[in-house]
């Protein structure tokens, strides 16, 4: 049974910082859904490169085929982790009924870590993060920023139906975004 804790929020919002983060101290392996993805897409001899460059650049989701996929065969190379981030995963319903065909009953989902930002910061971030990425302009955040308010955060208001949604405003310094998140991660591991 892997434990789970899915990292949630807009982009620019801090997840893969916070999950770095944790996992140099905490003992979580972090598996970001869009680093596998263009891995995925770099990855010679790839059937699905094109596919995901497409739905990169348009902010747009990958079917959850590919993306679960992707998720559980680094969770099994890593199989011997405490727990995993699964940051950015699920976006969308497909995501979310595709995890729980191919993962039902693998996993101990803990609970959802959301990054709470205003758009405006995340963008500012994302325009300034000096990765190289294809989708950070103005034209891909538009599209990122859509995708994300039509269809990731009605998955972070289902998680809050049942109670799973730990929310954290990461509108703050890093240093202090996650000493809040290191006491959501200590009250969690204490039951
Ligand atoms: N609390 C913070 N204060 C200021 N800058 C931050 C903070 N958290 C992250 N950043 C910076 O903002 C940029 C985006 O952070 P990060 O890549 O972690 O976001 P993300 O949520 O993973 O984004 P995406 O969904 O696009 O992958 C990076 O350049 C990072 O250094
Ligand atoms: N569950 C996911 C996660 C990511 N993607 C694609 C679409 C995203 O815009 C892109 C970058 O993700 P990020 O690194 O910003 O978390 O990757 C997806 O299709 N499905
Ligand atoms: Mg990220």
């Amino acid at each position: 049974m892997y434990n789970v804790v899915f990292v949630l929020g807009p982009p620019g919002s801090g997840k893969g910082t916070i999950c770095s983060k944790i996992q140099q101290n905490l003992g979580y392996v972090h598996l970001s859904a869009g680093d596998l993805l263009r891995a995925e897409r770099e990855r010679a001899g790839s059937q699905f490169g094109a596919l995901i460059e497409n739905h990169i650049k348009n902010g747009s989701i990958v079917p959850v085929e590919i993306t679960c996929s992707l998720l559980e065969n680094a969770m099994i190379a890593s199989k011997d982790a405490n727990g995993f981030l699964i940051d950015g995963f699920p976006r969308n319903e497909d995501n979310l009924e595709g995890w729980k065909k191919q993962m039902g009953g693998k996993v101990n989902e803990q609970f959802v870590l959301f990054l709470s930002c205003p758009v405006d910061v995340c963008i500012d971030r994302c325009l300034h993060r000096g990765q190289g990425r294809t989708d950070d302009n103005v034209e891909s955040l538009k599209k990122r920023v859509e995708t994300y308010n039509q269809q990731t955060f009605p998955i972070i208001e289902l998680f809050e139906k049942v109670g799973m949604v730990r929310e954290v405003n990461s509108e703050r310094p890093v240093t202090e975004v996650y000493d809040d998140v290191v006491k959501v991660f200590a009250t969690a591991n204490q039951k």
